[in-house]
């Protein structure tokens, strides 16, 4: 990963980066970040040559090359690491099934993209880095994914234990971690994350800035029906979700990604979020969409809000 930031000159970020990471994985901030580790430690170190990035699930490996205990072994430890939100994932024929179809939302985004050959890719909240491996299968050349919840990135660890040696990466860190001024990568994902910004602006600024000239932003996030200038501020909880600021109209968010200097922009894409795309499963046995909609009315949120719709746009730096 080091060699693939210098070799875009991304030398600011090089220059921190040890240390953010040493903080980051810090034992002493995160009870579980040990139990965790000896999970990942726990995972056969065995590298299987059936895999597949470019299907539904990630796929790794088939049952028949584990003995009986190394596969009952490999499902508890991948267990350990509940609660699994995005993927699916098939390892050694163990089939996670996520919170969400994470899936769909690529199938919605890859035809609209400029095809990620040869790139060098930033994919921002990317979560366990399912979308990573979707990148990495689409032909990126390398692709780093941040994301500040450290279960996320053991997740993702678990994964490239099984999967091997790839030029994909997901770091423990925060958009506010990436030093300003980068302009360095071809292609920077922003999914799920800018309604979690309490500065919209700010946001679209920063991932400009991780850019270089004439590369390409793919921004998904939570929409409303309106008009130019209309914008939700949650008064409280959106979905049950506390951490929920700017859910502006498709209309307004043009207007803002072309306030802050992007050209080309597009919409491509506005679906709204089903109960069978974001579900509880046996992998993540917590409430999900159904619990957090009204039950009478699922076009709303339990608070009353339009419920989950979300808009993909591209658009290019300059
Ligand atoms: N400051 C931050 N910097 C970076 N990431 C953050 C920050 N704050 C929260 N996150 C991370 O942003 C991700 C948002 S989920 C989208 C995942 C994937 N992209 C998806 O499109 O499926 C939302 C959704 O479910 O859509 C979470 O993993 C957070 O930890």
């Amino acid at each position: 990963m080091y060699d693939t930031l210098s070799k875009i000159k991304a030398d600011a970020w090089l220059a921190v980066l040890p240390e953010q990471l040493e903080q980051a994985f810090d034992n002493s901030k995160h009870g579980d970040l040990a139990t965790w580790f000896n999970c990942m430690a726990a995972l056969p170190t065995l590298v299987s040559t059936h895999t597949q990035l470019d299907s539904a699930a990630i796929c790794i490996g088939t049952a028949a090359e584990l003995s009986t205990l190394q596969h009952l072994q490999l499902h508890k430890n991948l267990s350990n690491l509940h609660p699994w939100r995005k993927g699916p994932y098939t390892v050694y024929d163990i089939h996670i099934d996520t919170e969400w179809r994470s899936d769909w939302k690529w199938l919605r985004v890859k035809d609209h993209i400029t095809p990620l050959s040869q790139r060098t890719v930033l994919d921002i909240g990317c979560g366990n880095g399912y979308h990573c491996w979707r990148m990495l299968g689409a032909g990126a050349k390398a692709v780093i994914g941040v994301d500040p919840m450290l279960l996320n990135v053991m997740q993702f660890l678990a994964i490239k234990k099984l999967y091997g040696d790839a030029p994909v990466h997901v770091l423990p860190l925060g958009i506010e971690h990436i030093p300003a001024g980068l302009k360095a990568f071809d292609t920077v994902f922003s999914m799920g994350v800018l309604y979690h910004r309490r500065s919209p602006i700010d946001h679209l600024l920063e991932l400009k800035d991780t850019l270089q000239s004439g590369g390409e932003l793919v921004l998904e996030t939570l929409v409303i029906d309106g008009k130019l200038g209309e914008v939700l501020l949650p008064e409280d909880r959106y979905a049950k979700m506390r951490n929920v600021w700017f859910l502006p109209s498709c209309a307004t968010l043009e207007s803002w990604l072309k306030r802050c200097g992007f050209k080309n922009i597009r919409l491509v894409d506005v679906t709204s979020t089903t109960v069978e795309e974001q579900r509880s499963t046996e992998w993540m046995r917590f409430h999900s969409l159904q619990d957090f909609l009204d039950p009478n009315n699922l076009q709303l949120t339990c608070e009353g809000l339009p419920a989950p719709k979300r808009a993909i746009f591209i658009a290019t730096a300059v």
